[in-house]
């Protein structure tokens, strides 16, 4: 069954994220030399690169889970809030538990995910209205599509708001309608004060802030 939702909702501006100089190391190799930028509310980075360039290594550093050599990352919260409850990190693989329903999975996340910092997002079943899945909720994870897994796993994203959202080539496995129904999100998300940052190889379908082409000559 569905949690009640925060009946006020937070704003989701906040003060800019700031990579600073990050270098980051995989397996000995320097994989990020002096990556530099600042993001604030509203504004988005589109992060492109060859395979292995470090995109997906820029979006684990910035979400806090890979060790920097050097350089910081900082995210401006509102005072007393917890930079951890301000990010929706989502990677390649889908995090999502096959034994369990489409619906279960959601009301795993919101459980795992809510947060007062976060409160506002949409309940469960409207998140998977929200990617046009109602009708699989009661669906095992497990007999699902590549496509339909992925549009669940970004259903996550509306169950809990939170400023900050890096996206690990979020556009996988989804059709071209999906894609413009995504799309219109990530511009939603900026324009009520989100931040988003999105390693990807494919257009995202709307002009994003900036591009940070990693492996050719930094921010375009
Ligand atoms: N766990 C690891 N241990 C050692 N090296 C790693 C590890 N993960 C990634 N690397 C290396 O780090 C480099 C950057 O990898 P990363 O996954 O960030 O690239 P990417 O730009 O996201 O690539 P792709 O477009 O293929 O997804 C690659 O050379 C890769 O081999």
């Amino acid at each position: 069954m569905d949690t009640p939702q925060d009946p006020e909702p937070k704003a989701l501006a906040f003060t800019p994220l700031v990579a600073d100089s990050l270098c980051v190391e995989r397996g000995r190799r320097l994989v990020l030399e002096n990556v530099s930028f600042s993001l604030t509310s509203g504004e988005s980075l589109r992060v492109t690169g060859r395979n292995g360039a470090g995109k997906s290594t820029l979006l684990r550093a910035l979400a806090g889970l890979l060790p920097m050599r050097s350089g910081r990352v900082r995210l401006g919260v509102a005072e007393g809030e917890d930079t951890l409850v301000a990010t929706h990190y989502l990677a390649h693989a889908d995090g999502l538990r096959g034994v369990l329903t489409a619906l279960e999975n959601l009301q795993f996340w919101r459980a795992l995910l809510s947060a007062p910092a976060s409160a506002g997002g949409l309940s469960p079943s409207e998140a998977l209205a929200r990617v046009g899945l109602a009708a699989l909720a009661e669906t095992p994870i497990g007999v699902l599509s590549a496509g339909q897994k992925r549009r669940i796993a970004l259903a996550r994203l509306f169950v809990a708001r939170r400023p900050l959202w890096l996206l690990d080539e979020p556009l996988t496995a989804l059709d071209s309608k999906a894609r413009d129904h995504f799309a219109q999100a990530m511009r939603e998300h900026c324009q009520e004060g989100g931040i988003l940052v999105v390693a990807t190889h494919d257009p995202l379908g709307f002009e994003t802030t900036r591009t940070l082409e990693l492996g050719a000559g930094g921010l375009i």
